[in-house]
């Protein structure tokens, strides 16, 4: 049964990163999706302002919805601190099982915790099954059309306080007009835009960042 692309991805990492190196691992794959098959990781040009949100914020509690590969959530996890630790929840169980290992090899292990299923499944859980008060952080980077609904459940699920941040990937290319619109006009949420790429190509893309003000 021939591969698919994520496994490649993984294939490459296993044979060309340091296990235990989380920078080696996101070269890697940054390396090979830029020069083999385009995938949909963040890229080091979004990275470096996913980076700089995770640094500045410093959480203590960290949700991603969407780990694909696992390179963001290697990507947030390198900078958390002692005690920290990133939720990351994948809806593909192939693509789950890659991030899996992607996380495991990068060393990162102990500071993430990959959950299988629907974002609006899971969010309802996280009080009670996995121990969340509330979300220092959240990265969307799952279906576009969930960002909106899923802020609100984040809301009524009690999630955020104020200064909890978003930061939502892919404003532009594939898009998230229906956030954007709800974010940005949204009084409880003050919103920054970051012009970026769309992860190794020349096309224009942005993330949005929005700070909830209680
Ligand atoms: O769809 C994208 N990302 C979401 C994948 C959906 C996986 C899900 C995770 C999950 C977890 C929990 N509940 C439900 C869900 S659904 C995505 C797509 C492109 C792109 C850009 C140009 C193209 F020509 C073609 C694709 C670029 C990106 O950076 C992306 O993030
Ligand atoms: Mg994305």
């Amino acid at each position: 049964m021939n591969q698919s692309k994520e496994q490649r991805i993984l294939n490459f990492v296993l044979q060309n990163a340091v296990r235990g190196d989380p920078c080696s691992v996101m070269d890697a794959i940054d390396k090979y999706c830029s020069q083999k098959e385009w995938a949909m990781n963040v890229g080091n040009e979004k990275g470096l302002i996913l980076d700089k949100t995770v640094e500045e914020i410093n959480p203590s509690v960290a949700l991603e919805l969407g780990t694909y590969c696992g390179y963001s959530a290697v990507r947030i996890a390198r900078l958390l601190k002692a005690g920290a630790r990133l939720l990351t929840v994948e809806f593909n169980p192939e693509f789950a099982a890659i991030a899996k290992q992607m996380i495991e090899f990068a060393g990162v292990q102990d500071k993430v915790k990959l959950i299988e299923g629907p974002s609006e499944e899971i969010i309802p859980q996280l009080k009670k099954k996995y121990e969340v008060d509330t979300l220092d952080f959240v990265f969307l980077d799952h279906w576009k059309d969930r960002y909106t609904p899923d802020t609100i459940l984040l809301q009524e699920c009690s999630l955020l306080r104020k200064g909890s941040v978003l930061l939502a990937d892919n404003i532009i290319v594939p898009g998230a007009p229906e956030f954007v619109n709800y974010i940005r006009n949204n009084p409880r949420f003050q919103c920054t835009n970051y012009p970026s790429h769309l992860e190794y190509m020349k096309v224009q893309d942005a993330m949005e960042k929005a700070v909830f003000l209680g």
